[in-house]
């Protein structure tokens, strides 16, 4: 990997302040998700708002009475203050109900966003399930992920500031209703002070967009360098070849032009901010010193300059804090954006129609001049396969390293098509079936199987998930595979949790973990059977007896093997030999011994070596 330079936001990964404003469009759709989270506690937290958002202006008000109530009493003779010791309760009621509305706010905003980011995280692992491989191997779809994934906490702080956002405003109607009232200068004032400090916020929200996009490879580089230089199962090689200070100073130099960069846009940005800042508050005091005057021409009462003067404060505060939410919710917003993106990226239509699969394989599968080249690679990796898999045979694929022995298998897959020929199943194009339909009819296990750090019990069940709970078809392949020697020998039996990054959970060998992989391809009753080096890290023995448990098991199979082991290949009734994405040989064991050529010796070589 090259490593990046410094780089600053280039001209094509600038968001401008219009796209801040564009964004704020996907908003609405986001509240339809968060509704759809929870209708009930959206509504509890709304109708909180709006009562909260009156509360300021009531309780400014009631100040202005209480005030203009003590002089009024202060002046006269026959004092009365029970109207006065009303307006107390009253401001201490609504004190009291401020404080509880505010609870209930924060607490609904809580599981709102809870709720709102699980909710979402399952569509991400949804949509991710929806994706071709092609679009799964793509750095760009990787960078899209990254921004989806990581942005979470983004979201979920977007929709309580937008909804602390519409309560400012509420709240802001209503103070500014009553500076009209008295001082309508004041409005002009205020806004005057606000706005530069608003552009100004916008312009490097849009900027630390920016940044952060432009550097989301460079985050997921991050990412690995620090999952690899922390990790149990990276640790053996990271210890034995020392490779920490390698890692360490590969993570510090990109980690530290980040912060660089992120340093200086924070820098400018606080500076600004600050002398906008100061503006606003010599508006402020110009607006103060105008009030007293108007109380000391006479023009206005105490209470009213209390009011007022609290009003603006109020008002000033909000306003700032609206701008300043505005920028964040519009920075969210184009996060939010990507999330979208992610979420609408286009997937293959499924079709209308589809031509059932056949009930029982009759015939087998046929490839017909077969080429495929991997997405967004020049290599052409199969190139014009043709050959028939009769309906119950079984085939090994031979070949040398990269020869396209699991490519093949991926295509009969249907994770890639290829990008020439087709692949018939009983005469008809694989293409034409319903795809999950199709898979379910495969019981396959990859060389690079994926060890889950689930239980044993699912370990195995992840072959046909529905059955987890079905012990018998469970045991049954366990003891196909071998599997069962592993259970037995757990502490806590199939129940047993498996790898070390959960509590009790218990490594397995790498023999064992393939026996485990390999009780997969036994958990449902599949019609055609896929083995990807299958016993490669098995003992002589254990091989021996898989395949023996396999050959019985397969009889009426249609099967494929792949398998560097020639006593393995032997057994299967033809085998297909591929060199550099051609079929070179296609017989029986005994008809490409007769034939000298790759396999015979290959066979040859390894026979060799056990003499
Ligand atoms: N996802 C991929 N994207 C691009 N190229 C790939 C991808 N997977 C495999 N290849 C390339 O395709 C070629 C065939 O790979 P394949 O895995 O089919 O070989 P194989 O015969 O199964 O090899 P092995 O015996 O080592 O498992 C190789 O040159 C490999 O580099």
């Amino acid at each position: 990997m090259p490593r990046p330079q410094l780089k600053s936001i280039t001209e094509s990964d600038k968001t401008s302040v219009k796209d801040s404003f564009k964004a704020l469009r996907s908003i609405p759709r986001f509240f339809k998700e968060i509704w759809r989270a929870s209708p009930k506690l959206f509504l509890a937290n709304t109708l909180c708002r709006l009562l909260n958002a009156f509360t300021p202006v009531i309780i400014l008000w009631v100040g202005k009475l209480i005030i203009d109530e003590i002089l009024l009493q202060i002046s006269l003779e026959d004092q009365d203050f029970s109207l006065l010791w009303t307006y107390v309760l009253i401001e201490f009621g609504m004190a009291v109900l401020s404080d509880v509305l505010g609870r209930i706010i924060n607490l609904t905003d809580g599981l709102l966003g809870d709720l709102y980011s699980n909710a979402s995280s399952e569509k991400i692992i949804r949509k991710t399930n929806e994706l071709t491989m092609s679009q799964l191997e793509d750095p760009e779809f990787y960078d899209k992920l990254e921004r989806a994934r990581t942005q979470t906490s983004s979201r979920v702080n977007l929709m309580s500031n937008a909804l602390t956002q519409a309560e400012t405003i509420i709240s802001m109607v209503s103070l500014i209703v009553g500076l009209i009232y008295f001082e309508p200068i004041l409005i002009v004032i205020l806004i005057f002070s606000i706005i530069p400090s608003f552009i100004n916020e916008i312009k490097f929200s849009s900027h630390r967009y920016s940044l952060a996009r432009s550097w989301t490879s460079e985050r997921r580089e991050l990412d690995y360098l620090r999952y690899i230089g922390a990790n149990n199962q990276t640790a053996k090689e990271i210890k034995l070849f020392g490779l920490t200070d390698f890692i360490a100073k590969r993570f510090g130099k990109l980690s530290e032009d980040y912060y660089h960069l992120n340093k200086k846009l924070s820098v400018r940005q606080s500076i600004y901010g600050s002398l906008f800042n100061i503006l606003g508050t010599i508006s402020y005091y110009g607006a103060y010193v105008f009030i007293i005057y108007r109380v000391l021409t006479g023009v206005i009462s105490v209470g009213e300059l209390t009011f007022l003067s609290g009003s603006f404060n109020r008002l000033r505060n909000n306003l700032q804090g609206f701008f300043t939410r505005f920028t964040r919710i519009s920075e969210s917003a184009l996060y939010l954006q990507d999330y979208f993106d992610f979420i609408d990226i286009a997937v293959s239509e499924a079709k209308s129609e589809y031509t059932p699969i056949p009930e029982k394989i009759q015939v087998g599968f046929e490839f017909v001049n077969v080429h495929f080249a991997y997405p967004g690679s020049e290599e052409t990796v199969l190139k014009g396969i043709d050959f028939k898999l009769k309906a119950g045979e079984k085939m090994a694929f031979v070949g040398q390293n990269g020869a396209g022995k699991t490519t093949l298998i991926k295509l009969i897959l249907r994770f890639y098509e290829p990008t020439e020929g087709t692949i018939l199943l009983d005469g008809i194009n694989i293409t034409d079936f319903d795809v999950e339909a199709y898979r379910q009819r495969f019981g396959v296990i990859f060389q690079d199987f994926f060890k889950y750090e689930f239980s044993l019990r699912e370990n195995i069940a992840v072959g046909n998930i529905a059955e987890v709970q079905n012990d018998e078809m469970i045991t049954y392949a366990a003891s196909k595979s071998l599997a069962d020697e592993v259970i037995n020998i757990m502490q806590d039996g199939i129940e047993q949790q498996l790898g070390r990054r959960f509590a009790k959970g218990q490594e397995l060998s790498g023999g064992q973990w393939q026996k485990v992989a390999l009780a997969r391809a036994y958990m449902k009753d599949a019609d055609i059977m896929i083995l990807d080096e299958p016993t490669s890290a098995l003992d002589a023995q254990a091989e021996y007896d898989v395949f023996e448990r396999f050959i019985g098991l397969t009889d009426q199979k249609t099967s494929i093997i792949i398998s560097h082991r020639f006593s393995t290949v032997r057994m299967a009734d033809r085998i297909l030999v591929l060199e550099h994405g051609k079929v070179l040989e296609l017989g029986t064991h005994e008809q490409l011994m007769e034939t000298p050529k790759l396999y015979a010796k290959l066979f040859e070589l390894q026979a060799a070596g056990y003499q």
